[in-house]
């Protein structure tokens, strides 16, 4: 049907006029209202939060329900998707970004660091992240306001500050922890699927003049810390069972606690689109490391989780020039402007630009995380 058929059923946070917040599956176009079909509290929260700490059994519990429900036309209360509004569908708690496209850090080794080798020597031995600002993970549809920053442009002296010149978005997949682990226990990539509740989509909005000029050494911080925006529909694991495949070999072998038995690369197709027009389709397939290799590094050194925590993929940048995730890598670093169908081209985001990445495996669908650049404030 639209993508979201009864081998879907992803969960988010939705209201009806005058209603309170609560739990919502989607349903094709109707949105399927849990605390009052179930008649449990749990789903009566403003957040997926508590079913999320609930564990797999009861998730799994819980969607041969709604499978039921909605297959055997037991009684279900549901909304038409176009009277109710979509919320943040789960409360943050800690927010790490991977850099897992080879293609990606590879694009961005030649930009950010002509004079070395593109991947760092630790790339292939332990997917590189680092932790960002889970205050600032919005809901798809906010508007993102253009940061403000120190800027030094190649070839000027010292630094100025004022609105980045050169904002950007990172095409990527996020996974969402349900089950939390105690501190001190690593997680192995085999216990990925206990932990790790569903799958969305994530844009890591970039400020690369910002970035450039004050990432050495420490890594990433205020060109990405302004607002990363999220997809309203965690689609469940369970629903992506079939989309799995390896991941490219990997040369040299990981370290034991980073190889995994079963694999969980994810043969998602992803799409950006600028104002409407597809600019490019970044391949998932092609990530060099898998969620469940990040997990069992996040936590290798005894870090806990808890639920609600997020980690995105870095961005999805495949092997061909329009498969690339980000305005930096399709237009190089601005020297190769986009030419868009109405004559005009683009490098980096104009005030107005609205940005939208979705993503799906066959027909499952992933949804959309949209977002639109409001002016800098003066
Ligand atoms: O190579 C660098 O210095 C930085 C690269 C990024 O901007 C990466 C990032 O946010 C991680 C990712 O999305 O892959
Ligand atoms: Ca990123
Ligand atoms: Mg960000």
């Amino acid at each position: 049907m639209t993508g979201f058929g009864l081998n879907n059923l992803p969960y988010g946070v939705f209201s009806t006029p005058g209603g309170a917040p609560r739990v919502g599956v989607r349903f094709g176009d109707q949105v399927l209202d849990l605390a009052a079909t179930l008649d449990d509290s749990t789903f009566a929260a403003p957040s997926l939060n508590p079913f999320m700490a609930q564990g797999r059994a009861r998730w799994t519990e819980v969607r041969e329900q709604i499978t039921g429900i909605l297959s055997g036309g037991r009684r279900a209360v549901l909304h038409p998707l176009a009277d109710v509004r979509l919320h943040m569908p789960f409360e943050v708690a800690d927010y790490v970004d991977f850099y897992a496209s080879e293609e990606h850090a590879t694009n961005l080794g030649r930009m950010f660091r002509p004079d070395s080798a593109p991947l760092l020597p630790n790339w292939k031995h332990l997917p590189v992240g680092y932790h960002g600002r889970s205050g600032t993970v919005v809901p798809s549809g906010t508007g993102i306001v253009r940061p403000t920053g120190q800027r030094k442009p190649p070839g000027q002296e010292s630094p100025d500050f004022g609105p980045s010149r050169r904002l950007d978005v990172e095409v990527e997949v996020g996974f969402v922890v349900g089950t939390p682990s105690a501190l001190g226990e690593p997680v192995p990539t085999g216990a990925f699927a206990d932990h790790v509740f569903g799958v969305c989509l994530v844009n890591d909005w970039s400020a690369r003049d910002i970035q450039a000029w004050e990432y050495v050494p420490l890594g990433p911080f205020l060109g990405k810390s302004f607002a990363t925006s999220l997809s309203p529909w965690i689609v469940p694991l369970d629903a992506l069972a079939e989309a799995r495949v390896r991941t490219p070999t990997q040369d040299p072998r990981p370290l034991p606690y980073l190889v995994e038995d079963d694999p969980w690369g994810l043969d998602l197709s992803l799409a950006l689109a600028l104002n409407g027009t597809t600019v490019s389709r970044p391949p998932y397939a092609s990530m060099y490391w898998s969620p469940a290799q990040m997990l069992a590094h996040l936590t290798a050194n005894g870090a806990s989780l808890r639920t609600g925590d997020l980690y995105a993929s870095g961005t999805v940048s495949g092997p061909s020039p329009d498969q690339r995730g980000s305005f930096i890598e399709l237009t190089w670093s601005g020297q190769e402007p986009l030419k868009l169908p109405d004559g005009s081209t683009r490098t980096f985001l104009e005030d107005g630009d609205e940005v939208t990445i979705s993503g799906s495996w066959g027909d499952v669908s992933l949804g959309e995380v949209t977002g639109r650049i409001l002016p800098a404030r003066r």
